[in-house]
């Protein structure tokens, strides 16, 4: 039979889940958890060239693609930069996705890291 690889995670992949997971929380309308498309955004993959999203986030994180901390807070923040490129500030999607950096970024402060540290040992 063929042996399962079990995927072990490294500790940066532990932390970038964790960080995952309490910034999806934040986003209970799931305006960020999968990839926006022309049909719903009219004209979207003109304006937006790179694209981010939770999903995709997840995927990097998966495939052990982040070689570090602040390259997972790029994408987050290209993410939350993206929504409030296309959509004008006046709409939903602008003030989630400000608010959204906003408490995204302060659970990546060293002060909020340093109390991380015993949770995931
Ligand atoms: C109304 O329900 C949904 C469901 C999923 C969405 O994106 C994955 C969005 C959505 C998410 C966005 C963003 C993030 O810009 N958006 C912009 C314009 C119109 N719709 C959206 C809305």
């Amino acid at each position: 039979c063929v042996l399962r690889k079990i995927a072990e995670r490294t500790p940066l992949q532990r932390l970038l889940e964790h960080l995952l997971r309490s910034m999806e929380k934040r986003d209970p309308q799931q305006f960020f958890a999968w990839p926006v498309t022309d049909s719903i955004a009219p004209g979207y993959s003109q304006i937006i060239t790179n694209p981010m999203d939770f999903s995709t986030i997840k995927q990097k994180i998966d495939d052990n693609n982040y070689q570090n901390l602040q390259e997972f807070v790029d994408d987050f923040k290209l993410m939350c930069d993206n929504a409030m490129t296309y959509n004008h500030s006046d709409t939903i999607y602008y003030k989630a996705a400000k608010k959204l950096l906003h408490v995204g970024l302060k659970m990546v402060t060293p002060e909020k890291l340093r109390q991380l540290r015993p949770v995931l040992m």
